[in-house]
């Protein structure tokens, strides 16, 4: 069928006025014939991008019609869910019927999106302010609901449940959704590295809805625009699309943790972990811990070796820049090894040979993937989901004044190109604390204050993403260059 040629219309209710339906320019047309007072009509339109078209269903026992999508707001606010029903006269039911299921397929087959997702979802009551189950209860269900997907629900009741839960599932599920922030996609993906088939459980995309505090991952996913926003995150778990990322291995005590996203220390972590009573505060609690942090302006007691693959800053900015442009590159999956165990760990303890050792005092220390750790600070602006690789950045215990302005600057990223901010990517690092009294932070969990080491394991983890890559528009110093 022709979709640019078909209108469908549809009569709301006896007491309400039509809708037609048709598709032009790679958008849902729906226009609403509004019967005015004293017999004059009027026709209003407005254009749904397919992206936003969550489902269209003719139900031909009935002949009725269901349609439903994301409508953009006005101003600023991100978009709300709209579900029409109405009956179609029956001499259009069998075009209706093909109209529909054409607009399906352009909608999610047409670009590998398989529709009606089988969902495992988990709403945590507790994370950041507390939201979490009304935001689902709103605007995640609902939304996940109209567009036709299967939802198993579990309120996590302490912490570890999902951790519990995932690791012995059955990989019975297209997308684990996670409604709180951080540390419940760090236990999911916990979860699914102590499965008895981790590597094959890690293919299973977790998709995070913001209801946390910091949200890091939704904020990378989704970009600073769209990043608190529940809706769009729940249209990025009907059709985001598998993206595989590196994860992070970290062993401490000889005990390997994953972790997805970062490791702080020092006033990072302070920030962060010492501000947690103040969580009613949402994600201001962070810039109050900061500007404590600055104040008291104590240096980190860590020693950092880091086994460097790039530190040339802009040498790294090209390389981002340019893997942006390509969006769903063809990644393979997670390198080849035994599916019943995660990947042996290459880099020992002891391995001293290719280590670079910071020999400077730090304010802290900051590693990761993913350019937002939170909306007021883009820490990793040229990380990539895929490259192998780990970020890691040293703040050198210059100055306040110095620390402050770099802040100011900090959605942005430009604090990247500060010249006295080391920043390395690499294929491993170590710390060794110098003493026993400090915060480490591994994705927004408190971990043991202890020496530990983290190394890279490619595209072993996978996420859904929308765009294909971290939302971010950082530019390098010489973009005009790679233009030209
Ligand atoms: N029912 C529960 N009671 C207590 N803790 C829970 C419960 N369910 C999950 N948790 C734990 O709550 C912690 C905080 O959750 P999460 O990190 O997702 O939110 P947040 O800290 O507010 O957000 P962010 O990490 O984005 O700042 C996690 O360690 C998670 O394991």
């Amino acid at each position: 069928m022709n979709l640019n040629n078909a209108h469908i219309l549809v009569r709301l209710s006896p007491s309400h006025h039509a809708l037609t339906f048709s598709w032009l320019d790679d958008a849902l047309v729906v226009t609403h014939d509004i019967d005015k007072a004293k017999g004059s009509r009027q026709s209003k339109s407005h254009h749904i991008p397919r992206e936003h078209v969550l489902r269209v269903a003719f139900d031909s026992k009935n002949g009725t019609l269901t349609v439903a999508y994301l409508r953009p707001k006005k101003k600023k606010k991100g978009p709300h869910l709209v579900v029409l029903n109405g009956v179609v006269q029956e001499d259009a039911w069998e075009a209706t019927a093909t109209w529909a299921q054409s607009v399906m397929k352009v909608v999610y087959d047409d670009n590998g999106i398989k529709p009606f997702r089988r969902l495992l979802v988990f709403v945590n009551p507790h994370g950041g302010s507390g939201n979490g189950v009304s935001i689902f209860n709103k605007i995640v269900q609902p939304t996940l609901q109209a567009a036709g997907c299967s939802l198993k629900v579990v309120h996590t009741d302490r912490q570890g449940h999902a951790l519990d839960i995932v690791k012995t599932m059955e990989l019975e599920y297209d997308a684990i959704v996670t409604v709180s922030g951080d540390g419940l996609v760090h236990e999911v993906l916990n979860g699914l590295a102590q499965h008895p088939t981790p590597v094959k459980a890690l293919g299973t995309p977790v998709a995070p809805i913001p209801a946390g505090s910091g949200n890091g991952l939704a904020l990378n996913l989704l970009g600073i625009k769209h990043g608190f926003d529940p809706a769009m995150a729940s249209l990025n778990a009907v059709k985001g699309k598998p993206m595989r990322t590196d994860l992070f291995s970290l062993v401490q005590d000889g005990k390997r943790s994953i972790s997805f996203m970062s490791q702080s220390l020092g006033l990072m972590a302070d920030l962060d972990l010492e501000t947690e009573h103040l969580r009613w505060m949402g994600d201001t609690r962070f810039m109050y811990g900061f500007l404590r942090g600055v104040l008291a302006f104590e240096p980190c007691p860590v020693q950092l070796s880091v086994k460097i693959a790039e530190k040339d800053k802009d040498k790294m900015a090209e390389a981002a820049y340019a893997r942006n442009q390509t969006p769903f590159p063809s990644s393979k999956d997670a390198e080849a090894g035994s599916p019943s165990a995660l990947p042996s760990l290459k880099y020992l303890p002891d391995d001293e040979e290719g280590w670079y050792t910071l020999e400077e005092p730090v304010l802290f220390v900051y590693a990761g993937q993913g350019p937002y750790v939170g909306r007021d600070y883009m820490a990793f602006p040229v990380s990539l989901p895929d490259d192998g690789l780990v970020d890691v950045l040293a703040m050198p215990l210059s100055s306040r004044k110095d620390t402050l302005s770099n802040i100011t600057t900090g959605p942005s990223g430009e604090s990247f190109w500060f010249p006295k901010l080391h920043y390395f990517k690499a294929y491993a690092y170590r710390v060794k604390t110098l003493s026993n009294k400090g915060n480490l932070s591994v994705d927004g969990e408190r971990f043991p204050f202890k020496e530990y080491q983290v190394e890279v394991h490619p595209r072993l983890g996978t996420l859904l993403s929308l765009h294909g890559r971290y939302v971010t528009d950082f530019k390098p110093r010489t973009v005009e260059n790679l233009k030209a």
